[in-house]
Parts: structure tokens; sequence; C-alpha cells
């Protein structure tokens, strides 16, 4: 007898907290912090360095990209040292964003700065993930972007593959955004915008602005690097034209990523602790120690030593996500195991996230006997008493490490495609173990 069956895809078993844990975790470098210094640094006016970047799917995937339009990127003694020698900006090359939406959205405002046509696609989940605004924006600023293979070639492409016909200059100038889908629509104009002739003046035109952190984070990243941007008016930027200086810089640990880590403390129970945590930071995950402390953890900062310490207890939390919309699936695991039902609001735009993360999440959480409704802009978790499944991801890391996290306490979660994890955190599952063998 034949069969047409295929083998089910390998899975990975979440492995239970059999104590209370006692763990120091090392997080490598923001993701959205080594793909914003990357690009400022390929625009710069000379060489400079990044320490402690990230190596993972996206980082990589922005390196690459950079050179193949004329930046040189060369490894230090070790993979997270980065020296970057800016070059002219060249087109007549293809770029590959993967499912990186940091690639897809910073890279064609680069782009429109090269001596040629770029070619943009990705993955195929990359290509339903929202792009018009920026293309829009694009167009508006005298730039030619369409997709040369469709019915339509003139038509703007809304979506993954397109073409940016670089021109080899951007005159600039003022340009509406509307970035309530994405706030990678702002922060891709603004970190080529020193570079056109005329600078821009951005306005966001959209109902609702997700991750302002992101925002800030580009336009502290300009700043630091000698750029003038006038953010005093809500929505607007306005970026003055001139010289990019080149740096050597250091990155942060990606805080959004310590955020499973930490919250294991809660769902286990014990101690857990992330290094080199910033005093003063961008990046959203900075709401992740006060979240934790509603959920019924406590925490300390000594040192740049962040230490969570938790009971075993998770309370339910209700909660608006707007600003740290990526630290969503984390805290949406944690409410499954919480005593009390939890809210998570202000976070439609996940619908374009590396998957529909709302479905997902809703989906994934009931496969396993609990009970999560989408809501127009969010979800609503009642816990449950939970039991053992295969976990789907959909090719979202953050799926990955939420269901490790209810696999923690659930028996017999097993995570489909953890590799997926490599977008951010390549050795999730090593840091994961070791963080358990250290179980007191
Ligand atoms: O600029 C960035 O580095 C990011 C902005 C946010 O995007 P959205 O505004 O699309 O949520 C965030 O979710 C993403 O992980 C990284
Ligand atoms: C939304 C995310 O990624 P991206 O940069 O691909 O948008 C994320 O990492 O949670």
């Amino acid at each position: 007898m034949t069969s047409s069956t295929t083998a089910p895809a390998p899975t990975w078993e979440a492995p239970l907290a059999g104590a209370p844990l006692d763990a120091t975790v090392e997080v490598p470098g923001s993701k959205s912090l080594t793909n914003r210094l990357l690009v400022l640094a390929a625009l710069a006016d000379g060489p400079g360095t990044l320490r402690g970047a990230l190596r993972s799917r996206d980082a990589d995937l922005m390196i690459r990209a950079l050179r193949t339009m004329g930046t040189r990127i060369d490894e230090g003694d070790h993979a997270s040292t980065l020296h970057v020698t800016p070059g002219p900006v060249t087109g007549g090359t293809e770029v590959d964003t993967g499912l990186a939406g940091t690639v897809m959205r910073f890279l064609p405002p680069f782009a429109a700065l090269a001596d040629g046509p770029v070619r943009f696609d990705g993955d195929p989940a990359a290509r339903v993930r929202p792009m018009l605004p920026v293309l829009a924006a694009l167009r508006a600023l005298g730039i030619t972007v369409h997709d040369p293979s469709a019915g339509d070639p003139t038509a703007l492409p809304t979506h993954l593959p397109f073409t940016v016909e670089g021109r080899g200059s951007v005159p600039g100038g003022a340009v509406d955004v509307d970035a309530s889908e994405s706030s990678q629509f702002v922060s891709g104009l603004l970190l080529a915008a020193a570079r056109f002739e005329r600078g821009l003046t951005l306005r966001h035109i959209g109902a609702t602005l997700p991750s302002l952190p992101h925002i800030e984070m580009t336009v502290a990243t300009l700043r630091d690097v000698g750029v003038v941007v006038d953010d005093s008016r809500d929505g607007m930027w306005d970026v003055s034209p001139g010289p990019i200086t080149a740096r050597d810089v250091r990155v942060e640990p990606d805080l959004s990523n310590a955020a499973p880590f930490l919250a294991s403390a809660l769902v286990a129970g014990g101690t857990v602790r992330v290094s080199g945590w910033p005093t003063l930071t961008t990046q959203p995950g900075a709401m992740v120690p006060e979240l934790l402390e509603r959920m019924g953890g406590s925490y300390t900062l000594n040192d740049g030593v962040l230490s969570v310490t938790g009971t075993g207890a998770v309370h339910g939390i209700d909660v608006d996500l707007h600003a740290g919309g990526e630290l969503a699936p984390t805290f949406a695991a944690l409410a499954a195991l919480a005593d009390s039902p939890s809210r998570l609001r202000g976070i439609a735009h996940l619908r374009g996230h590396e998957t529909d993360r709302l479905a997902a999440l809703a989906r994934e959480i009931t496969r396993l006997g609990g009970q999560a409704e989408e809501t127009r802009d969010g979800l609503v978790i009642t816990p449950r008493p939970l039991r053992g499944d295969v976990v789907r991801t959909y090719d979202d890391h953050r799926m990955a490490t939420s269901a490790a996290l209810l696999g923690l306490r659930v028996p017999d979660v097993r995570v489909e495609n953890v590799g997926t994890t490599a977008k951010t955190l390549p050795d999730f599952t090593g840091m994961w173990l070791s963080m358990l063998g250290s179980a007191a």
C-alpha cells in the first residue's frame, strides 16, 4: 500500500519546571537596536563599529542586504562585533527580507538612495505583511516603486514583492504616512531621511500609532549620530539633512527576548536574573518588570542585573500593550496560567506581525484547553486547566517562546518548529534548558 501522508514536522518537548528557578541569563543584543545601528552605520560618514550586536536570522538578513547594496561589514574578534564601512548605495540587486519587519520596512527608503533598482522579496509569510504606507510615502517623494512582474507594472504594490527604482538621490520634503498598522513605516523613513537632499518632514495621519518607544528609539539613535530631529509636535518628525556620524557603539541586550525568561520566575517560582539591564532605554521591554510585578512577581535592579522573583502564583492583568505589542505573546501565555482573567488591549496591529498573533494565540491557548477570545483590539483570556498538545508556531519566534513558557507548567507541550526562534534568538532552546538546569 502506498501512502501520500507526509511525516509530521518534528516538535520540541517543552521541559516542565521541576523546581523553583535560580538562574542568570545572558540575553544577546537587541534586534531593534542592531538593525537600526546597522542602517545608520551604512549611511555614516566613515567606518564604524557595533559591539554586542545580535546575530540571528533578522540581523543577518539586514547584514546581507546592506552588503548587497554596497556596504562592507566585517566581523571582529567575536561574531557580535561588526565593523561597518559605508560605500555608495548601489542598486541592480535583490534584497531578501525573510520575515523581518525591520528589513522590509527600513530598507526601501535606504534603497531609494541607490544608483539603480533594488528588488525586495521575502518569505511567503512576509508577503502578507502590510507595506503600502511606506511605499506610498516613497512614491509621494518622487521615487518609483512598482512590481515589474505584476499585471499592471505601474501600480503601487501593497505587499512584497516590489522594486524600488533608486536614482542616486532623494529630494525629500514633506510627506504623510499612515503608521497605524506599524511604527516601522515611520522608523524606516526617518532612518534614511538625513541623507535626503532637503531632509524629511513626516506626518502620521492614522487614527492610532503603535509602538511609540520604537519610534523614540529611532529618534534617539539618529540624535546619537548627530542628526537633528524635531519631534516636538505629536505625530510629526522633522529630520534635517546632514551627515550621519560614524560611531563605535555597544548594543543593549534585547529586553523583549528577556521577557519569557523573566516570566518563568512567576510560573515556576524562584528567581531569574538578566545581566546588562540598562537603567535608561527606549526598548519597550523596559515595561516587563512592572508588568510582572502586577502579575504577582517582585523585582530588583542592582548594578545592571534585573532579578525577578516569583512564588508560582500568577495573577491576571488588564493591560494596554499598544506601546509594546511584541511583548503580548509572553503576557498571553502568563495570562493563560493565571488565577484570574486577563485582558490585553491596544494590540490590533499584531494581526500584521509575523503571523496574525491575536488569532494564533487564541487558537493555540484554546487547543491546550484554555479559553482565549479575540476582541477588536486584543485578547480576553480566562484561565482553565490546560493539557499538553502540539502548539503551532506559524513561523513566529514569539509563539514558540510563549509555548515554552506554558510548557513549564503544563505537561507534554510540544512546540512545532521551535527553530523559528532563530529569527531573533538562535540558541533559544539551549538558553531555556540551561535556565532550568540551574534549578535550585
Ligand atoms: O521598529 C522596531 O524595531 C519594531 C517595531 C515594532 O513593530 P510594530 O510597530 O509593527 O509593532 C515591534 O513590534 C517590532 O518587533 C520591532
Ligand atoms: C513584530 C516583530 O518583528 P518584526 O521586526 O518582524 O516586525 C517581533 O519581533 O515581535
